[in-house]
């Protein structure tokens, strides 16, 4: 288990990061999603111990690793980079060994051994590290970070050097390898749906704060803020007047928002008379852009499976189911 309490991170005068409040589980796989330069590297780096400088605690277990002192090396965390950050020098075997300087000769080659197996890299053992491709530099890095039998595993951005087809078995692979190990894992990055598919809690960093730290379900289906859902749905956001219009109540520092697949365009009469302003396939769906007739410049993006008769430059009704509108706070 980690704990991160009233964490926070200067540099300099700049606020970075502050009241941070999260933890991990054993077994369970937290992301943390925001924009690049949010800080989410940097939530990694103290909890492997690489930031000393930050406010707050971070404690591993029932120990808190930040107010000990306790270096990288005791801090039982595998951190893997998001360049893995192998050593170009070093073979597999070599790269793999480099943190078990605690254990004798014999008992390093033994615990090499089961992990070269273990991440089927036995072929690539004397192997340079540029004479792998992509995904066994990956096994690599991991294999490397898994190595000392971390209680943490901390990722940043796994996937984002891996092809479509890759990225999608590894993504399987790394969640099952995190469970059948009872790690608690943390992973940065800024890909929602990588977020989605692998973790079992998000959270959503946003000008410093965490803005919201939920199941991953519930921080779709429910998302409390306008910068969450925008940043982890594709949203519409209504107009306020049309929302008082459905007999709906909200206030002036709430907005209203859809999601993009739950309106309907038709010529079929509604009390929301749109305007038709482009319309794009894009395989499986088509994107409608559509600009409400009575609300002067509020375009919405509709995403329709049929657009049948719907043609550019119609004038259209949009229907919209009010249990698919959900307020939440700006
Ligand atoms: N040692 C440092 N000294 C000064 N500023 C730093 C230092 N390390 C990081 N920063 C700044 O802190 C902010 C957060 O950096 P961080 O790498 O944690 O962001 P990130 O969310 O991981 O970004 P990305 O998604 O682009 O990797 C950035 O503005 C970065 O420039």
């Amino acid at each position: 288990m980690v704990s991160i309490e009233n964490f926070g991170v200067s540099f300099g005068n700049t606020k970075i990061l502050e009241n941070i409040n999260f933890d991990v589980k054993p077994g369970e796989i937290v992301t943390i999603l925001g924009s690049s330069g949010c800080g989410k590297t940097t939530i990694l780096r103290a909890i492997a111990g690489l930031q000393k400088e930050h406010k707050g605690h971070i404690c591993i277990g029932d120990e808190c690793v930040s107010s000990k002192e306790i270096y990288v090396k005791d801090r039982e965390v595998g951190y893997i980079f998001q360049d893995y950050a192998l050593f170009p020098h070093l073979n597999v075997s070599e790269n793999i060994a480099f943190a078990l300087f605690k254990l004798s000769k014999k008992e390093k080659e033994k615990r090499v051994d089961e992990l070269l197996e273990q991440f089927n890299l036995i072929d690539h053992k004397k192997k340079q590290i540029h004479q792998l491709s992509g995904g066994q530099q990956q096994r690599v890095a991991i294999a490397r970070a898994l190595a000392n039998n971390p209680k943490i595993l901390l990722l940043d951005e796994p996937f984002s050097n891996l092809d479509a087809m890759l990225r999608y078995k590894t993504k399987i692979w790394l969640k099952n390898l995190i469970k059948k190990l009872n790690l608690s894992a943390i992973l940065v990055t800024h890909d929602k749906k990588e977020a989605l598919t692998v973790s079992d809690k998000i959270g959503v960093i946003n000008n410093k704060k965490l803005l919201q730290f939920d199941t991953a379900q519930e921080i779709f289906d429910n998302p409390k803020s306008l910068y969450v859902a925008n940043f982890l749905c594709e949203i519409n956001q209504l107009p306020n007047e049309l929302i008082k219009q459905l007999d709906l109540k909200i206030e002036d520092s709430e907005v209203a928002i859809i999601k993009i697949d739950k309106s309907i365009v038709s010529l079929e009469k509604s009390n929301i008379a749109v305007k038709i302003i482009d319309i794009s396939f894009c395989g499986d769906y088509y994107e409608l852009v559509i600009e409400l007739t009575n609300f002067k410049n509020h375009t919405l993006i509709v995403k329709m499976q049929n657009i049948s008769n719907l043609n550019i430059l119609d004038n259209a009704y949009l229907h919209i189911n009010k249990k698919d509108i959900k307020i939440i706070n700006k």
